[in-house]
């Protein structure tokens, strides 16, 4: 039987590149704000023992989140790059259960659109080396130049790479929280730039599992994605692939 799992959401991003407003986690998706869609992916079940939320210190919108004062989930103070923020999610986990050593994931805020039969594989995969969703090339991969200024295109192609062995990667990602905080903590001490929590456990050493995602869920990063992910949200809506718990 497949104990229950914490998630962190890191939710602390400002959305630079979505150019909005407000923080880009708060811009809204069919009526609701994309984190309160978020959290609606776990809120309540049987396999998520509580959500543990990531929001900037100077977040003033958390508050009129609908999930503001549920019994299940949780809210700490994120940090200056996403992995200050899941680093210090961990450390709040650890002191709130008081285990230092239970399989927790991580996903993203920017990431709405997780159905349940994914959510659920990732839960259910059994790896010591941890797990993350992750999407195969499905164009062809180049690498370009190194940046010559002077160049009126700045942006040339070097190589056209192996794609057969290039993956996406995407989140919810499954670690033992105590193995990740060290893998992150060791990072940030060698001065390393972490982009998701799977970098952090390479670079001490593990070789995580990739486990295949959804092309639908997807990170809303730029103006165009939410309308990309309004129509997606559709189309789980209606082939009723986004709720069923
Ligand atoms: N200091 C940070 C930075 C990012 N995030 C979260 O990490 C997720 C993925 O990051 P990204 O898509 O880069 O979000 P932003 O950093 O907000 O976007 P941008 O880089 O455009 O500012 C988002 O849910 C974001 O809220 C976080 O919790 N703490
Ligand atoms: C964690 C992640 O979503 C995996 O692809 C990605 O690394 C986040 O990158 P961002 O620049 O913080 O959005």
């Amino acid at each position: 039987m497949t104990s229950s799992l914490w998630i962190i959401i890191p939710a602390a991003g400002v959305g630079q590149r979505m150019q909005a407003h407000c923080p880009k986690q708060y811009l809204s998706l069919a009526g609701q704000s994309i984190l309160d869609r978020t959290i609606e992916i776990f809120v309540d079940h049987p396999l998520i023992a509580g959500v543990a939320v990531g929001v900037s210190p100077e977040d003033v919108y958390w508050s009129e989140s609908k999930w503001y004062q549920h019994a299940s989930v949780h809210t700490f103070s994120g940090g200056k790059e996403r992995s200050d923020t899941v680093l210090k999610g961990l450390k709040f986990l650890a002191k709130m259960t008081g285990n230092e050593q239970q399989e927790v994931l991580v996903h993203d805020a920017a990431r709405p659109l997780l159905t349940q039969k994914k959510l659920e594989q990732i839960i259910r995969h059994d790896s010591d080396q941890g797990v993350l969703l992750a999407m195969p090339a499905r164009d062809t991969v180049k690498r370009q130049l190194p940046i010559d200024t002077s160049l009126a295109c700045t942006s040339s192609v070097d190589i056209t790479l192996d794609r057969s062995g290039i993956w996406l990667a995407q989140t919810p990602q499954k670690f033992v929280s105590g193995r990740l905080l060290y893998a992150l903590e060791k990072a940030q001490t060698e001065g390393v730039v972490i982009t998701d929590e799977c970098s952090a456990m390479e670079f001490a050493g593990w070789h995580p599992d990739l486990l295949v995602g959804e092309s639908s869920n997807i990170k809303v990063t730029f103006p165009e994605d939410l309308l990309i992910a309004e129509a997606l949200f559709s189309y789980l809506r209606s082939s009723n692939l986004h709720f069923n718990k």
